[in-house]
């Protein structure tokens, strides 16, 4: 993969699909138009017991996330990584404090205003990375760009993505013919598609050997050079050393 940091995207207006640009991978990201894209301003998550008392998880909150930079969320099972990760990603609404998606809190939105934000902001992989098992993997890149009817104009990217995490001999593979750090490798490929800025993952090197881990370490970091900015949560401590800065969840 080509190291040569001067094609990476910095900085630029609001974009559209057509002021997407070319990165030095050879996919395409949008231009970064605000410094920091993801942040919790004082984030409270709690979940009814069932009966029981409500369980708070998660009290106070905070994390700001400039582009371009990966921040890990690790701690032991259970500590509410992935509840932080669905609230980041505008998922699920936290009990109290606010998200903020470049500048916006989610509060003055919609929810189809968050879908339709997140959809142009926020690619979300969730543990497992789960893929549609009748569809080749290319066909699973494809997926988010279904709804806007962009399959074909995506078709291109969606290759060169597959090619970026390794897999561009395996693009007609399906699910059950990949392992699970090829799939996983689809996984990210797809949240990339429709020139993500902010990449949330869950667990990406959960079940991996350490050579497949790595592989997709080397991902991760790589999409922050093209101005992706990467919030991920793992107990890998590959993972968390790689990372520009994190967070230990008690
Ligand atoms: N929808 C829910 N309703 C009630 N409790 C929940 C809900 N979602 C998560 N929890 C609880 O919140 C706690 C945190 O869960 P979460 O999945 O965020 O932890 P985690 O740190 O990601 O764990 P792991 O490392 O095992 O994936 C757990 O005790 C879980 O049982």
């Amino acid at each position: 993969m080509n190291e040569d940091p001067t094609n990476n995207v910095t900085s630029g207006p609001a974009a559209t699909a057509e002021e997407e640009v070319q990165t030095r991978s050879n996919t395409i990201v949008r231009p970064t138009d605000h410094q920091m894209p993801l942040e919790l301003r004082g984030v409270t998550i709690r979940y009814e017991g069932g009966g029981a008392d409500p369980l708070t998880i998660v009290e106070d909150f905070n994390l700001g996330l400039e582009a371009g930079t990966m921040h890990c969320l690790a701690g032991r099972s259970g500590s509410g990584k992935t509840s932080i990760l669905t609230v980041a990603a505008g998922l699920t609404m936290p009990t109290a404090g606010e998200v903020l998606w470049e500048g916006q809190s989610l509060d003055a939105m919609d929810d189809d205003e968050i879908s339709d934000r997140r959809r142009a902001l926020i690619g979300y992989v969730d543990q497992g990375g789960a893929l549609i098992d009748g569809m080749s993997a290319l066909e699973n890149v494809l997926l988010p760009a279904v709804p806007d009817g962009q399959v074909a104009e995506r078709t291109e990217m969606a290759k060169n993505l597959l090619g970026l995490v390794g897999l561009g001999r395996r693009m007609h593979h399906r699910p059950a013919q990949l392992s699970g750090g090829e799939r996983q490798r689809v996984a990210i490929a797809r949240a990339l598609i429709l020139g993500t800025k902010v990449l949330v993952v869950d667990e990406p090197t959960a079940s991996l050997d350490r050579e497949h881990a790595n592989q997709i370490i080397g991902i991760l970091k790589d999409t922050t050079r093209d101005g992706i900015t990467v919030l991920v949560a793992t107990h890998d401590q590959e993972l968390i050393d790689v990372a520009d800065s994190r967070t230990y969840m008690n």
